[in-house]
């Protein structure tokens, strides 16, 4: 499985939409249609394709592998009402990522009945580099605390280092993130609270980019810097970026016209 996977759907558009859109799709390949402008991802899904095939397209794995014991980080990214709740959390007709992970999750550990699994969940939101719980509305501004988990093997607390009958304990995390509309950041010309959002939803997103940039050009393999400390969600998401973690990142997109910016 490749550690950084692109996937990108489009949002349907009305029918006078797709008449203008300028924009075609082949194979993963999204197109100007006057040849001026091409782009390639891992994979690009039509504008009527499921949010059921987008999970089986990659974040089914993902799943599989955090209850392996790898850590791993589904986003969904794009401008505002391109569809990333939809996608994400999505409708009782439809569910999104968010309750077919959870479903896969606890479908595998089902399976897995040699095998003792204790979950935990968070539910948090980061606005302007501030942490909140939605879980405990009342506890905001979270701190970051780096901690070490020692894990042990059950093993051992009885005095036999033999680790054929349990495996050692492995904690993995999985991430699934709605990120901000990322336009909010530049085109707005907002004032006060807007222009503070903004400016804090544009430094994460740089942020991550610049993360997700490093990872996938090798640099933490090969020793070099990867900026995790530069925002709240890179800091938060680092143990599921980095290392051995499995990510993928799920583009919201509208090929309307009217969102053609050159
Ligand atoms: N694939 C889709 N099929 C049908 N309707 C969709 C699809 N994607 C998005 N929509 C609809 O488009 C609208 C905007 O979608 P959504 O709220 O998910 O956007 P968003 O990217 O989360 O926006 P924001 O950044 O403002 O939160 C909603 O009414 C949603 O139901």
């Amino acid at each position: 499985m490749e550690r950084i996977y692109v996937a990108v759907r489009p949002r349907p558009l009305s029918p006078e939409e797709s008449e203008t859109s300028p924009w075609r799709i082949s194979g993963n390949t999204i197109s100007l249609s006057n040849h001026s402008s091409k782009f390639e991802f891992d994979r690009v899904f039509g504008e009527d394709c499921k949010t059921v095939d987008i999970f089986g397209s990659r974040t089914k794995e993902i799943v599989a592998s955090v209850v392996r014991g790898f850590n791993g980080t589904v986003f969904a990214y794009g401008q505002t009402s391109s569809g990333k709740t939809y996608t994400m959390r999505g409708s009782a007709n439809e569910p999104g990522i968010i309750p077919l992970s959870v479903h896969e999750l606890f479908c595998s550990i089902q399976e897995k009945m040699d095998r003792e699994f204790l979950l935990r969940m968070s539910y948090m939101e980061i606005y302007n580099e501030e942490i909140n719980d939605l879980l405990a509305p009342e506890h905001r501004k979270l701190q970051i605390h780096e901690s070490l988990e020692i894990v042990e093997s059950r093993d051992r607390s009885v005095g036999d280092n033999s680790f054929n009958c349990f495996d050692a304990v492995r904690v993995s995390a999985l991430n699934l993130v709605d990120l901000a509309g990322s336009e909010r950041a530049g085109k707005t010309g907002a004032e006060g609270m807007r222009l503070k959002e903004g400016s804090h939803i544009n430094k994460s997103l740089m942020a991550l980019g610049t993360v997700i940039k490093k990872l996938s050009d090798g640099a933490e393999s090969l020793g070099g810097h990867v900026p995790y400390r530069d925002s709240k969600l890179t800091r938060i998401l680092q143990p599921a970026l980095g290392g051995n973690a499995n990510t993928t990142m799920i583009c919201n997109i509208t090929l309307s016209q009217v969102f053609l910016f050159t």
